[in-house]
């Protein structure tokens, strides 16, 4: 008998980020991918893309190093933030209720087996656009912006886990994330899993950490949706000394047009060049990377991916070199 669905997790709602250089982060998220300030707080940057509705989808927040500060997952209704609190709170890995941000209401905050800190939500503010920014398109909640590349809207998370299997199995369980892809070990432990609670492929990521470290960020990205806008934005980014780490390519994985930069935090940004594929099947079978099929996995077309792509994420950490015998 097949497992009923759980549909209470409707979409990935914001993410903040650690830098230790948040000006040169704000700019670069303003001027180069085009991104909106929405308010400052503290020590942190609230920032949004011209076709995220809500008042912010990114927090940028000082630091002295780079890092994962917290992923806000909302809710499908206040019924279904109920029920995903008290499977969190089963699993031992809740922290609590907290009032919520400005942008948005209480909030119950946890975390996954590695540490990574999340919440889950429901109220939410929607941006209200100047009369400057109104569009005649209106299903855009404001115009493109004139400024650098554009992006349109927040799209996932990839985190780094020490354990890669235990975070996957809590996000399905207590979240009831569904793994959309995986890529395994030959003994079928999890290389990485990509897992969505809605039709995107994956709004979240789970990889392996190659230095074996806990909770830390792999990539936040960015969704354009035209192959084109990877082209436009590589020239500003090299134009203005910024190191594209990989691509503009293809993963076979979730079928991304990629691109990552890292951006002046450290952090590593990627940009999602085309639409992706949907899945609306509530029975998706996962589809699973191994063996011979892995020569297509990670790239289906473009060069090869660094070495660094695999060790490096944020907090940035050294890989311990083996003493010379
Ligand atoms: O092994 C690397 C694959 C990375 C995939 C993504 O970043 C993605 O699918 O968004
Ligand atoms: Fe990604």
């Amino acid at each position: 008998m097949m497992k009923e669905p759980i549909f209470d997790v409707a979409h990935l709602a914001h993410i903040e980020i650690y830098s230790p250089k948040v000006e040169e982060s704000v700019w670069f998220f303003k001027e180069i991918l085009g991104m909106e300030e929405s308010h400052r707080q503290g020590d942190s940057v609230y920032m949004r893309a011209y076709e995220d509705f809500y008042h912010h989808t990114l927090i940028i927040t000082k630091n002295d190093e780079a890092g994962l500060g917290h992923v806000a997952w909302r809710a499908t209704s206040p019924q279904a933030l109920e029920r995903r609190v008290r499977e969190i709170e089963a699993t031992g890995y809740g922290i609590g209720w907290s009032e919520g941000d400005v942008g948005h209401g209480p909030a119950y905050q946890f975390t996954t087996p590695d540490g990574h800190k999340m919440e889950i939500l429901w109220e939410v503010d929607y941006f209200k656009p100047t009369e400057e920014q109104a569009t005649p398109l209106l299903s855009r909640p404001q115009k493109r912006p004139r400024r650098g590349v554009p992006v349109r809207r927040l799209d996932h998370v990839n985190v780094l886990a020490k354990e890669t299997n235990k975070n996957v199995e809590f996000l399905e369980n207590a979240l009831g994330f569904k793994v959309r892809e995986r890529i395994l070990n030959d003994d079928n432990t999890d290389v990485a899993a990509w897992l969505s609670s809605n039709s995107l492929v994956h709004e979240v990521a789970i990889m392996g950490d190659a230095l074996a470290e806990k909770g830390r960020l792999h990539h936040i990205c960015y969704w354009y949706g035209y192959p084109q806008h990877l082209m436009d934005v590589s020239e500003l980014l090299v134009e203005h000394g910024y190191k594209i780490e990989a691509g503009p390519g293809k993963h076979g994985v979730s079928q991304a047009y990629f691109l990552y930069v890292i951006e002046p935090g450290g952090n590593r940004v990627e940009l999602f060049g085309d639409t992706g594929y949907q899945i609306f099947d509530p029975d998706w079978k996962t589809v699973e990377w191994k063996g011979k099929d892995l020569e297509h996995a990670i790239i289906w077309y473009g060069s090869n991916l660094p070495q660094e792509f695999f060790e490096y994420g944020t907090p940035v950490k050294k890989k311990e070199v083996a003493p010379i015998k």
